[in-house]
């Protein structure tokens, strides 16, 4: 038996009702990595293939005293922000994190297009927060939200990782599971002295969703176990990539699904 007492991350970010990103896939990702999940939902969304994404931005006072009640108590070990839906959600972080209460922060800047009213505001807001990130995982349209042009290449992911450095998070990976050209799933990970390109087989399954979500979790979780960065973006980048492919045949909803972060598909139960 196991007795070890699990580390504990932090998830700020939003809940999906599917269970497939957000918070939802965060919580998942920390239970299959032995690490206990702790939440601030900053926003409620409703959507699905057959509904437009409806989105409830909770209150400023609301994601703060979330903060507070897991802050105080709980000895957080790693931090992941997801989504925001509004600026002010976004100044409550950032007031944790200058105050150094928010260690290994993982920041996954999410900037999704539908139902948002105010993109820009927390595109502005977010890159106030990076400064204080250990790791940023833009995908290729977020990056390019971030820095205003439009990062479409594998050498406009490594300019742009290199450009937000500069802007402060010690590792930005610039992620491009979007990027269909080649049979290799390519991200661009930049920090001071290291330059590099991540690669894994692209793999060709039928459901992808939440794969930015476990991606940027898995990265915290490591994190929070004792990993270094380098470590914990190889082990999140295996993970992924394994679960994309676990769930390739998986059919849950109409509509492409949720990848399989617990290994369920391999495991023998
Ligand atoms: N089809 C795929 N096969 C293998 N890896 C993938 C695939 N799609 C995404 N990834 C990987 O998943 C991680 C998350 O990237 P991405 O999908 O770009 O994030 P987001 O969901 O935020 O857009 C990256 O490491 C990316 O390379
Ligand atoms: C509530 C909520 N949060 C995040 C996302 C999308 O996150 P993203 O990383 O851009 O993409 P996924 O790979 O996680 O789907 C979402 N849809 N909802």
């Amino acid at each position: 038996m196991i007795s070890v007492t699990p580390p504990v991350v932090l998830s700020i970010g939003g809940s999906d009702c599917s269970g497939g990103s957000g918070i939802q896939a965060d919580l998942k990702t920390y239970a299959a990595m032995g690490a206990h999940g702790a939440s601030a939902v900053t926003a409620i969304m409703a959507t699905s293939v057959r509904v437009s994404a409806d989105i409830l931005p909770l209150t400023a006072p609301v994601i703060a005293g979330q903060l507070t009640a897991v802050l105080d108590d709980l000895p957080v070990a790693a931090v992941k922000t997801g989504m925001f839906a509004s600026a002010d959600g976004i100044g409550e972080v950032l007031s944790r994190a200058k105050a150094g209460a928010l260690p290994n922060l993982v920041v996954d800047p999410v900037l999704l297009n539908e139902g948002i009213r105010s993109r820009r505001q927390i595109a502005m807001a977010l890159e106030r927060l990076l400064p204080y990130a250990m790791v940023a995982t833009p995908n290729r349209e977020e990056a390019s939200a971030l820095l205003g042009w439009q990062v479409a290449t594998p050498d406009d992911m490594a300019q742009a990782a290199r450009e937000l450095v500069s802007g402060g998070p010690q590792y930005v990976v610039v992620t491009g599971g979007d990027l269909v050209t080649g049979t290799e799933a390519l991200d661009a990970v930049w920090a001071a002295g290291e330059e590099r390109y991540m690669s894994a087989p692209r793999v060709m399954g039928r459901n992808q969703v939440g794969s930015g979500a476990v991606f940027s979790a898995a990265i915290a979780a490591r994190l929070a176990h004792g990993d270094s960065v380098v470590e914990a973006l190889a082990y999140a980048k295996g993970l992924v990539v394994r679960a994309i492919q676990d769930a390739a045949e998986w059919r849950i909803g109409t509509a492409p699904g949720p990848i399989d972060v617990c290994g369920w598909s391999s495991a023998v139960i």
